[in-house]
Order: structure tokens, then C-alpha cells, then sequence
């Protein structure tokens, strides 16, 4: 069981973005995609989700090629965290997460079924683990966007599926949100069930969760494996186009950007 890309070139139109990225995800296991802003890690991210088609190359999801999964199929296995869901109707928070389990409501013939008492438990389930019980019944267009990204986080948990692709899943969180949020993400992957792949502007979060990296640069992957040998300076200052260090603490590696001294104020004398 993986999700595997081999050779994937990714774009918007005939424009390749990113090209030639190639990697294998396994339940248990973690992917961060890292890179500059406008690197393409979102890009790379709609295509895995079948949102753009690939430009080239090969995606699979269990053995099974992309082409042949749409729709309930795919959402069986795929759950996605957006940055950001523009959303024009008053939906409750409850029924956003709910319908992550609508691909399961076909009965026989496809005849579509409502929600049954187990979908409803879950979803609250899902809010309650993110803390949020209680926006259950506001609507969702008329949160914060940190209260978006909660909910939103929410509804991948109850979707239930194999593969969870987050983009900046902590973009909009305050810090204790943050945590709660990398928590969730961590004992998704201690169950063994579940894979995560997230974009980041956070190298921490990758360490933090021993994750494999992705280094999006340029157009194409500047370093790949895993996070301890990947997040160096080396690389990061050539990622980020700034000098950064990686400094061994007593609690693992601290990520710094290292500033130019800057001349001190001039005295008004
Ligand atoms: N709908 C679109 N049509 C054409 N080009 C696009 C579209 N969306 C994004 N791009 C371009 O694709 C490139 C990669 O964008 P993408 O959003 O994937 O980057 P990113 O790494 O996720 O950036 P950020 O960190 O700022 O979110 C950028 O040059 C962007 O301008």
C-alpha cells in the first residue's frame, strides 16, 4: 500500500512548475513538502489530489493507477486540507465535516443514502478532538480562518481516509492550535493507518514529526529523504536564499536564520 508519483512533472497548463519528483508514501509515514514561497508545493499537492492534471509522469494510489480512481473512489482514499475553502453558502461546521463521509452513502443501484447515526458520531467526534465542539453549529463561512483551518482539519479526521494532504495545515493556527494540530497529525501516524503529506514554511514541523522532506526548488527537487539529513544549512540556506543555521540543542535541532551584523545606532552627539 503507497501512494507513489515516479517522474511527475506538475504545472498549471502547458507550464511545468515542478519536475521530475518521484517518491513513495507508505501508511506511517510522513512527507513535508518545503520550498519558497510560489515553489509549487501547492501545485504539487492539487496534482496528487487528481485537482490538476499531471504533466507527466506516473501517480498511484495502492498499485492502482490515478486515471482510474475518481471521485468516491478517490475520496475513499484521499482526505485534503485546503488553505482555504471560499464558501458563498451558511453551512453548519457539523455538516462540512459530515460531508467528508458522503463517498460512503451510496447504496445499492448508487442510490444515494442520508447520513446515518455512525457518520454523525464521528463528525462530532472529529470536532471534539480539535477542540471545537462547539462551533458544531455555526456557520462555517462566518468563522475566522483559523477556525476554517480547525474545522477543515476536522473534516479530513472524519473522512477517515488512508492518505491526508495538507496544505499549510497551521498557516492561519495561533500557537497552541499549531501544536494541537502537528498532536493530531502524529497520532495519525502512530496507528499505522494512516499517511500524511503536508506543505510547510516550518522545517521544525518535518524534525518534529521525523518525517521524509521534499525540497521544492527552482523547478525541480533539490534534496529528498529524510528530515535529520535533509534539514542541514547547507541546504536550507540554499532553499531559502538566507543564511541558516541548524544548531544541536539538548532538545534536538533549532532552525535560525543568521542576520548580517547590522551597524548599531548612530550616536546623535
Ligand atoms: N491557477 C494558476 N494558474 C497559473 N499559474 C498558477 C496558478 N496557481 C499558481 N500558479 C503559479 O504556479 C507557481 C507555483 O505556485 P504554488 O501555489 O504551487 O506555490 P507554493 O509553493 O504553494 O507557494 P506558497 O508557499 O506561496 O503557497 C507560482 O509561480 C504561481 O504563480
Amino acid at each position: 500500500m503507497s501512494l507513489k508519483a515516479e517522474n511527475l512533472s506538475v504545472g498549471h497548463g502547458p507550464c511545468a512548475v515542478v519536475t521530475q519528483v518521484t517518491f513513495e508514501l507508505q501508511p506511517g509515514q510522513a512527507l513535508c513538502l518545503l520550498g519558497p514561497n510560489g515553489s509549487g508545493k501547492s501545485t504539487l499537492l492539487k496534482t496528487l489530489l487528481g485537482i490538476l492534471p499531471p504533466l507527466q509522469g506516473e501517480l498511484q494510489v495502492d498499485g492502482e493507477a490515478f486515471d482510474n480512481l475518481r471521485g468516491n473512489a478517490l475520496a475513499r482514499q484521499l482526505a485534503y486540507v485546503p488553505q482555504h475553502k471560499d464558501d458563498p453558502f451558511a453551512f453548519a461546521c457539523e455538516d462540512v465535516v459530515l460531508m467528508a463521509r458522503s463517498h460512503q452513502w451510496r447504496g445499492l443501484g448508487g442510490a444515494l443514502l442520508g447520513p446515518r447515526m455512525a457518520d454523525r458520531e464521528a463528525a462530532h467526534a472529529a470536532l471534539a478532538r480539535l477542540g471545537i465542539a462547539g462551533l458544531a453549529k455555526r456557520a462555517f463561512n462566518q468563522l475566522s480562518g483559523g477556525q476554517q483551518q480547525l474545522v477543515l482539519m476536522a473534516r479530513a479526521l472524519c473522512q477517515n481516509s488512508r492518505y491526508i494532504l495538507l496544505d499549510e495545515p497551521t498557516a492561519s493556527l495561533d500557537f497552541a492550535n499549531a501544536a494541537l494540530v502537528m498532536n493530531q497529525l502524529e497520532q495519525l501516524l502512530v496507528d499505522g493507518e494512516h499517511a500524511v503529506l503536508w506543505t510547510s514554511h516550518d522545517p521544525q514541523q518535518a524534525l518534529h514529526l521525523q518525517a521524509q522532506v521534499m525540497l521544492l526548488h527552482k523547478g525541480s527537487v533539490l534534496a529528498q529523504g529524510a528530515a535529520s539529513e535533509v534539514i542541514q544549512a547547507h541546504n536550507l540556506s540554499l532553499l531559502y536564499n538566507l543564511p541558516i543555521d541548524v544548531v544541536q540543542t539538548a532538545s534536538g535541532p533549532w532552525i535560525r536564520a543568521t542576520t548580517p551584523d547590522r551597524p548599531g545606532p548612530s550616536s546623535c552627539t
